[in-house]
């Protein structure tokens, strides 16, 4: 039996729970949730579907079980960094079993695959990612650690992205395309030229602003 706790309890966090639910449900994984940790414990009284907040990220120092797994699920990519480079501990890698994932794709620890996604063919998934909802990441991408592609968005073959960089909601990209690193790209944009790193860009054609 794996013991996982939830870093964040925040709306990622539930989301998350529900993913690792799901699996136990449909595919007889042998997995419990323990428990959320969040540094804002404090104001957090919120148990979802029964599952507590443990306490405050110092909880994680103390566990010392080797069936118990950690999964971060907090939105923004330098805090989900930051926390995996802090805690060298055990993380899950959390794919909703609704996810389609080719048997040639590679994942890293700790990324989470939302329901819906679609990866396809020989594309790469660094460690802690987030691949949201019904998001489409097309065949040979390579995508680096700590990256977020939001719900709906669609990657065309051979498109790589950086560390920590962010596609906004519902963004499409062409095939080929590079982003860069630290990168944002707005909700809604059409990515047609490379984007370098720590920009800003958004728009139908995406421009850096
Ligand atoms: C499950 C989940 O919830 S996952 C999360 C999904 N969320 C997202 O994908 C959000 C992505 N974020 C965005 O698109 C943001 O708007 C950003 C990061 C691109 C820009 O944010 P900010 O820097 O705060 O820009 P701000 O809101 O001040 O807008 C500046 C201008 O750009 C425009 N603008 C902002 N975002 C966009 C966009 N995506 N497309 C077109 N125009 C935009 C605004 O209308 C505004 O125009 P104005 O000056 O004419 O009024």
């Amino acid at each position: 039996m794996k013991n996982i706790i939830i870093i964040g309890a925040g709306g990622h966090g539930k989301v998350v729970a529900d993913i690792i639910l799901q699996r136990r449900k449909d595919l007889g994984e042998d997995i419990k949730i323990k428990g959320f940790l969040d540094d804002n414990f404090e104001t957090k009284e919120v148990y979802y579907l029964d599952i507590p907040v443990l306490g405050t990220l110092d909880e994680i120092n103390k566990i010392d079980d080797h069936n118990t797994y950690f999964i971060i699920a907090i939105g923004d990519n330098l805090v989900r960094e930051n926390i995996a480079k802090s805690y060298q501990v055990k993380y899950y890698t959390a794919i909703h079993p609704e996810a389609i994932i080719s048997s040639s794709v590679k994942i890293g620890e700790g990324t989470v695959v939302m329901a819906n996604a679609v990866i396809n063919s020989c594309t790469h998934i660094g460690k802690h990612c987030i691949i949201n909802t019904g998001s489409i990441v097309e065949h040979d991408n390579v995508i680096d650690d700590y990256v977020h592609i939001s719900p709906d968005v669609a990657l065309a073959g051979n498109v790589k992205v950086g560390k920590r960089t962010w596609i906004g909601i519902g963004t499409s990209v062409i095939q080929g395309i590079t982003i860069g690193s630290d990168t944002i790209i707005g909700a809604g944009s059409v990515v047609v030229n490379d984007i370098g790193d720590n920009k800003k860009a958004f728009g139908v054609p995406c421009k850096e602003r």
